[in-house]
């Protein structure tokens, strides 16, 4: 027996050793050659055919989807006759689901049909000097008689499939994604997004809000999740966009999870700042499965309105003498390069083409400041749903009341309905303060505190009220002092031309008489001179006579 297993080992060493060799030295074609009718030979004899499901398949941005539908079916087929399995929480997280291991082979049966299914994985190397870690390339293989091959591709093929969907549902664990930052160095398995299993316990139903505008909504979320042939037959996208606003504490995130719970959707929590450009805006997007809920919270803070900012620089970049401006355009220019996501980024996001992938999605937008976004940003089609949550009204406190103390009447709620119609307080505050703060607290206890909370407000709201009519009266003041001072400062301005003016026609006047007064002077002198000559003339006649 030793002697044997000597010389098998030894047959099979030299076998690698000139199969090395041969792999060595022989010509790529030559072996290709030789592998190729290997292969045929082996086919020959060997009348099995098989079948790979690889886990990430073609461009390698999405988990396969008939990867994920066998695993599915096989979790729900194999775990009887497997003997290496691995588990994982189910929904809800009541039940463990447990699936085939690694390198486990498992049988099934289909109308007679034997059938083996094995997961395997190939681990290519590391490349040197990369940061990329070894890439591990999960398949199930399928391995069934080419006899059968009719059945197996026709019927077995999509018995998997649809039975390992309907599975998939069944056993869904609702997740909450979120896109971590940290994150530099995607390999091809690796997604984009990290998920903790979402248990949140908010529904519609505890959910404090004006009735009617609940069952708007609701009716809203259920016609879309029920219209996929309507947005085929009209061309549409299967998606729809709200835009939930208001007041810090009003129930915009509760209002998120009530949603999902509502139409059992996993929901990606998409923080715009983690996310390096626009190319990686749309890698997340593509990786989000369908039957999901994509949110952006106080999206207002999160996006940086780059129209904005080209405009600035624009601007300064026209000012071409003066060599300051022009560097800090340069810098915004540069920032501009190295800046996250854009505007335009995030609008192709929601509509774009890149947008319709997956189907059945809904896009949340969350802001306290509805009037900071962009028109573009909010316009229907986008955005199709604007909900304001705004202060607790009589009504929503009621639904606080009943979640809280179990309370439908009491006659404390008619001052409370006094109270809320005068004041402003978020359905947050109230909750706070219909929360019973120790085991001997009871519900007149957590009125009387809410009661009080509102008159608080209300005082503060007066307080504010007078403070504010006080600062508008002071800058009506301020207002008319400053429009007296001017219009004081116009009399006297308007005094000084006038005496200007008077000054300058008696400077005029003065001389127009200076001259008229020149002139008569030259004039009489004219006249004297002449006088002189004639007189002179006339003496001189007189003596001439005198002498003759
Ligand atoms: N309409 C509401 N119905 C029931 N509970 C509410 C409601 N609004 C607020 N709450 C309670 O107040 C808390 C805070 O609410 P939430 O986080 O939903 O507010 P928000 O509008 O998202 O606030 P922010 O704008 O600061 O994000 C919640 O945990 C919830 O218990
Ligand atoms: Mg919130």
């Amino acid at each position: 027996m030793t002697e044997m297993f000597t010389t098998m080992g030894s047959t099979l060493a030299s076998f690698m050793f000139v199969w090395a060799i041969i792999r060595q030295y022989c010509p790529y074609e030559l072996r290709r050659f030789f592998e190729k009718y290997t292969q045929k030979i082996t086919g020959y004899f060997y009348p099995y055919i098989r079948v790979s499901f690889h886990e990430f398949a073609g461009d390698r941005l999405k988990r396969s989807d008939a990867y994920s539908a066998v695993e599915a079916y096989l979790s729900a087929n194999s775990s009887k006759s497997a003997k290496k399995l691995k588990a994982e929480m189910g929904r809800d997280s009541r039940k463990l689901v447990l699936s085939m291991d690694e390198y486990e082979r498992v049988t099934d049966d289909f109308r007679g049909v034997k059938v083996w299914w094995l997961l395997s994985k190939s681990v290519s190397a590391a490349r040197q000097n990369s940061y990329y870690p070894e890439q591990e390339k999960r398949f199930y293989k399928l391995t069934f008689h080419k006899k059968h091959r009719d059945i197996i591709t026709e019927k077995y093929l999509e018995h998997v499939v649809s039975e390992g969907k309907e599975i998939r549902v069944r056993n869904r664990q609702r997740k909450l994604y979120t896109n971590s930052p940290g994150f530099k160095w995607p390999s091809y398995k690796q997604t984009m997004w990290s998920h903790i299993v979402f248990e949140h316990p908010a529904s519609f139903e505890t959910l404090a809000m004006d009735p009617e505008k609940k069952v708007e909504i609701i009716e809203d979320l259920m016609t879309f999740c029920k219209s996929k042939d309507y947005y085929a037959k009209i061309g549409k996208a299967w998606k729809r966009g709200y835009l939930l606003y208001g007041p810090p504490g009003t129930g915009k995130s509760t209002m998120i999870a009530a949603m999902a719970n509502l139409l059992n959707y996993d929901i990606y929590d998409l923080e715009l700042t983690a996310v390096k450009d626009n190319t990686e805006l749309r890698k997340l997007l593509i990786e989000t499965t369908s039957k999901s809920i994509i949110v952006i919270e106080d999206i207002d803070c999160s996006l940086d309105l780059t129209g904005q900012r080209k405009k600035k620089s624009e601007k300064s970049s026209d000012d071409e003498n003066d060599k300051l401006s022009k560097e800090i355009a340069k810098k915004e220019a540069k920032e501009e390069i190295g800046s996250k996501v854009t505007l335009s980024g995030l609008l192709n996001f929601i509509d774009g083409l890149w947008s319709a992938c997956g189907g059945e999605r809904l896009i949340v937008f969350t802001t306290n400041y509805v009037e900071k976004l962009d028109p573009a940003l909010i316009r229907r089609g986008r955005m199709d749903k604007h909900i304001e949550l705004s202060y607790c009204t009589f009504e929503a406190f009621k639904v606080l009341a009943k979640n809280y103390l179990s309370l439908e009447m009491h006659p404390m709620f008619d001052t409370i309905q006094t109270l809320i119609g005068e004041t402003k307080i978020t359905p947050a505050d109230v909750a706070e303060n219909l929360m019973p703060k120790s085991s001997l607290d009871d519900a007149e206890k957590c009125l009387s505190s809410l009661i009080q909370a509102l008159e608080e407000a209300k005082e503060e709201a007066a307080k504010e009220e007078a403070a504010k009519k006080e600062e508008a009266a002071k800058k009506e003041a301020a207002k008319k002092e400053e429009a007296a001072k001017k219009e004081k400062e116009a009399k006297e301005e308007a005094a000084k031309k006038e005496k200007e003016e008077a000054t300058k026609e008696e400077a005029a006047q003065e001389e127009a008489a200076e001259k008229e007064y020149a002139a008569r002077k030259k004039a009489g002198i004219k006249e004297n001179g002449q006088t002189k000559a004639d007189a002179f003339q006339s003496q001189v006649d007189k003596e001439t006579e005198n002498v003759l």
